[in-house]
């Protein structure tokens, strides 16, 4: 049972009542254990994905297994498994945070006297808003009150849909860092974003959707080593008086009068080549820096080509 992955997606199609194609034959495992990204662009498919998963959504064809179950065949071991963060934020206003995990555990059906109400609100920071109306809390006290809930039942997999859109800088942290606490304490981690340096912050592994097709899956060192684009910031010891050019060169922008980035294909040109150029067309270098691609070229990339 220990060696089944945590998630296990096998060819799942969705296609909605009016004809829209969500998904399309999408398979991929998520690791136990791991921080998984979930990407795509808006309306790729991944809430949809997310929730078949948490039964809001009926599949049109394809199997899912949730910690070793079958969503369809042992329905109620697959929730139990599960503890899903959705999107939007709704809640009865008129419960205090305290009141809403207490329902929560009882919709579970977890006796009293093993809730971990309190333990929950302080692991998300609520400890002080226990009592206070729903309706009081700012938005992101309301995104932490609604991971704690999804987390009454103790699930071995958390999933975060879009966990921190429209959050400030300092609360994305605290959840970030809840996030990896969690994950230190073995819960498997699937969270979606649209914040690329998130998913590059915070997964081991990403999966990226595109028009319902799955189009990599991988560990995020090796998406990162996919990205194909490198750009070289050169400044020289005089104003450029014409630009330089080359074929293999993709991008060429003057950022000052003696700054130039520069950039290429990782296939095509070394940087060294980049700089012995622009000696030979008579400038000395004065500085030289790179910028690695991050997650954003990936991603573009990759949408791009697929699209
Ligand atoms: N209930 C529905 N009925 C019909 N079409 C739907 C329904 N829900 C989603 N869709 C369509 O299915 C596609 C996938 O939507 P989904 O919400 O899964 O994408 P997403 O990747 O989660 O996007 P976002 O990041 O914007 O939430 C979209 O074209 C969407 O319009």
């Amino acid at each position: 049972m220990t060696d089944k992955p945590a998630i296990a997606i096998d060819q799942l199609s969705k296609t909605y009542a009016g004809g829209k194609q969500a998904l399309d034959n999408v398979s991929f495992d998520v690791p136990r254990g791991q921080i998984f990204g979930l990407l795509g662009p808006n309306g790729a498919g991944k809430s949809t994905l997310i929730n078949i998963l948490a039964g809001l959504v009926n599949k049109t064809s394809g199997k899912a297994h949730v910690w070793g179950f079958d969503i369809d065949e042992d329905h109620r071991n697959a929730k139990a498994s599960i503890g899903i963060v959705p999107q939007e934020i709704l809640f009865d206003p008129f419960f205090t945070p305290a009141e809403a995990l207490e329902i929560q555990a009882g919709l579970y059906g977890i006796p009293k006297d093993k809730r971990r109400t309190a333990e929950l609100l302080e692991a998300v920071k609520l400890t002080d808003k226990a009592n206070a109306y729903a309706r009081t809390l700012s938005g992101g006290m309301k995104r932490r009150l609604l991971v704690a809930k999804a987390m009454v039942h103790s699930p071995p997999i958390l999933v975060l849909d879009e966990p921190t859109a429209g959050v400030d800088i300092d609360l994305r942290q605290q959840l970030w860092d809840y996030v990896r606490s969690l994950h230190a304490r073995g819960v498997t981690v699937v969270l979606t974003t649209h914040y690329l340096e998130e998913a590059e912050e915070l997964c081991d592994r990403i999966a990226i959707i595109n028009h319902g097709k799955l189009i990599a899956n991988e560990p995020t060192r090796d998406l990162l080593s996919k990205a194909q684009d490198k750009e070289v910031v050169v400044t020289c010891d005089k104003p450029f008086s014409s630009m330089p050019s080359d074929d293999r060169f993709k991008k060429i922008e003057q950022l000052g009068d003696d700054v130039i980035a520069i950039t290429y294909a990782k296939d095509k040109v070394h940087a060294g080549e980049v700089l012995r150029l622009l000696e030979r067309e008579g400038y000395d270098i004065v500085d030289v820096r790179t910028r690695e691609p991050d997650l954003e070229d990936v991603f573009l990339d990759l949408t791009r080509g697929a699209a």
